[in-house]
């Protein structure tokens, strides 16, 4: 089945920008959620956006989506402002919101069907059998959507996301509710996908798989803005060594984490034990962002 393979193409950085805005602001009544944010998405990139419930990105998604009304600052999404984006523009986004939609009474491969019919005038949509199998519901083909669990009726959202092929694909939230082993099989789905992709989540795990480049939105600001490791190393470049030596535990912190283990295996041998190298995660850069913005709110 070929659903793209990821070509050789020049390094992200270098491509052209899908998404581009510069000082994109939104302001609800007298609240202000998005304080002027610059961001650049590149073709086959998959950005990540993250950031505590209620800092803006389903709004900067929507707002990207031309689902919502910006307040000001520029936009580009696929070369047009989403503001005035016509249906042949509409036709090369794929979106998967983060609630559900009401389909209840359609069958499986009979919505995909019909959404795929919406595509054809202006993309090569998938086959519905084809997109069923790619995303796990072949078994539940024929099924209603409202019989669906909420891990597969999940998937048929990311299917719906998907049918037209599109260029760009919005994701917010998209892996809640699967379980482990769908939660893979979708990482896979993702990695294989020739298109751009912006995903909000919450399981920095997954951000830390999937993403190219992580954003960390934090009360209307950009606070971040890198590859996994590259975050990493801005809370602190020292690894965490751990080892028993003749039945003693310790904890090292060391800059060198290789150098260290290997020193210390010329010197004591075999009396070293459970080794144990941990460097600074996804995590910790996340949570000591947001923790900081906290503590100077
Ligand atoms: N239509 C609206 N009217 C007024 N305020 C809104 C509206 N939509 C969102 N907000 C507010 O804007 C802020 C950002 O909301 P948004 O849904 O964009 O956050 P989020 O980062 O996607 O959060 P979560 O992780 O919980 O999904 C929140 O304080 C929210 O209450």
């Amino acid at each position: 089945m070929d659903v793209g393979t990821k070509q050789k193409k020049p390094p992200v950085s270098q491509r052209q920008a899908v998404v581009e805005t510069s000082g994109l602001r939104m302001r609800y009544g007298s609240k202000d959620v998005l304080n002027g944010i610059d961001i650049r998405v590149n073709q086959g990139e998959v950005l990540v956006l993250l950031g505590p419930n209620g800092a803006g990105k389903t709004t900067t998604i929507e707002i990207l989506e031309g689902f919502r009304k910006r307040s000001a600052g520029d936009v580009q999404v696929l070369g047009a402002d989403p503001d005035s984006g016509d249906e042949a523009w509409r036709a090369r986004i794929g979106v998967v919101l983060q609630s559900w939609r009401d389909h209840g009474r359609w069958r499986v491969r009979e919505l995909l069907d019909h959404f795929s019919g919406f595509y054809a005038p202006y993309s090569t949509p998938y086959d519905a059998d084809e997109l069923i199998a790619l995303v796990g519901l072949t078994e539940q083909a024929d099924t209603t959507v409202a019989k669906l669990s909420g891990g597969q009726r999940r998937r048929l959202d990311v299917a719906i996301g998907l049918v037209g092929r599109p260029d760009l694909l919005f994701l917010d939230e998209p892996t809640v509710g699967f379980d482990p082993q769908v939660r893979q099989d979708f990482h896979a789905l993702l990695r294989r996908l020739d298109t751009t992709v912006l995903l909000t989540t919450h399981d920095l795990a997954e951000a830390e798989k999937l993403a190219d480049r992580i954003l960390i939105l934090v009360g209307g600001d950009i606070v971040a803005d890198g590859t996994a490791a590259e975050l990493a190393g801005q809370v602190s470049s020292k690894a965490e060594v751990r080892f028993s030596k003749a039945g003693e535990s310790y904890v090292e912190s060391v800059e060198d984490a290789t150098t260290f283990v290997r020193e210390l295996f010329e010197r004591y041998g075999e009396a070293i034990g459970d080794l144990e190298v941990h460097r600074p995660k996804l995590e910790d850069v996340y949570l000591a962002m947001v923790r900081d913005f906290e503590e100077q709110a």
